[in-house]
């Protein structure tokens, strides 16, 4: 598995903010959109490609292409989703496919809610967005189901993450060069609550209020 923060003044000062608990939603909603498509362009550097004869106006050349099949993203609902137009603006030809994955906040067990993929991800670079990998549940069922649909890889894309979150993606996937993590930030620990600290709070919330 491979983790990469992505070290760049852009990202640095975006997650400053977002992170400041008087950003208001509007304001919060718009620098994680910012932020993914930062991210993503680092994400997205081993998507497979063809090339193909073009015409410009003064020659032919040849132009590189997405490959078939196209990149598959993935939004963990709730917080997910509020990634995936700073994905898609990057990347508007990929399809989506959507997870709703719940943490139990008192017993940290993740309830799978919703699930709209593809039955047969042969074949598929997927893409997984969710702002948050605090004790690293979540995501490591989102990776594990979409392998056993068939996906050639999987890259979380996370704006902050846990080093808990990360060592236990590292102990089930450390060996797996399929698993790709890009981070705008590795924070110092998780809390008596499981909550990322110094982090920015519950993001789902942030995004679009209290969930309770
Ligand atoms: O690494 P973990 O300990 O599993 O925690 C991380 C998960 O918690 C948050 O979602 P949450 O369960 O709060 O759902 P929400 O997006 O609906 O708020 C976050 O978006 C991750 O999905
Ligand atoms: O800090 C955290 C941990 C889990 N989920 C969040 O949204 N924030
Ligand atoms: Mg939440």
């Amino acid at each position: 598995m491979r983790v990469q923060v992505v070290d760049h003044p852009l990202v640095s000062h975006k997650v400053s903010v977002l992170r400041d608990k008087n950003t208001p939603s509007p304001v919060f909603r718009q620098l994680t959109e910012e932020l993914v498509t930062l991210l993503a362009y680092e994400a997205t550097r081993e998507v497979r490609t063809v090339e193909a004869e073009l015409e410009t106006p003064v020659s032919k050349t040849v132009g590189t292409y997405f490959a078939k099949p196209t990149p598959l993203v993935v939004p963990i609902l709730r917080a997910g989703l509020g990634m995936l137009e700073g994905m898609t603006r990057l990347v508007p030809t990929a399809e989506v496919g959507f997870l709703g994955m719940a943490r139990n906040e008192e017993t940290l067990d993740i309830i799978t809610y919703a699930e709209r993929l593809p039955g047969d991800l042969t074949g598929r670079q997927v893409f997984v967005l969710d702002p948050m990998l605090a004790t690293g549940g979540t995501l490591s069922q989102a990776i594990k189901f979409l392998f056993e649909r068939g996906a050639d890889s999987v890259t979380c894309i996370c704006l902050i993450a846990a080093p808990e979150g990360i060592a236990r993606l590292e102990s089930e996937h450390g060996d797996d060069d399929r698993v790709h993590l890009v981070l705008a930030a590795r924070d110092e620990r998780l809390n008596e609550k499981s909550y990322i600290v110094p982090g920015l709070g519950d993001a789902g919330d942030r995004l679009y209020g209290l969930a309770h």
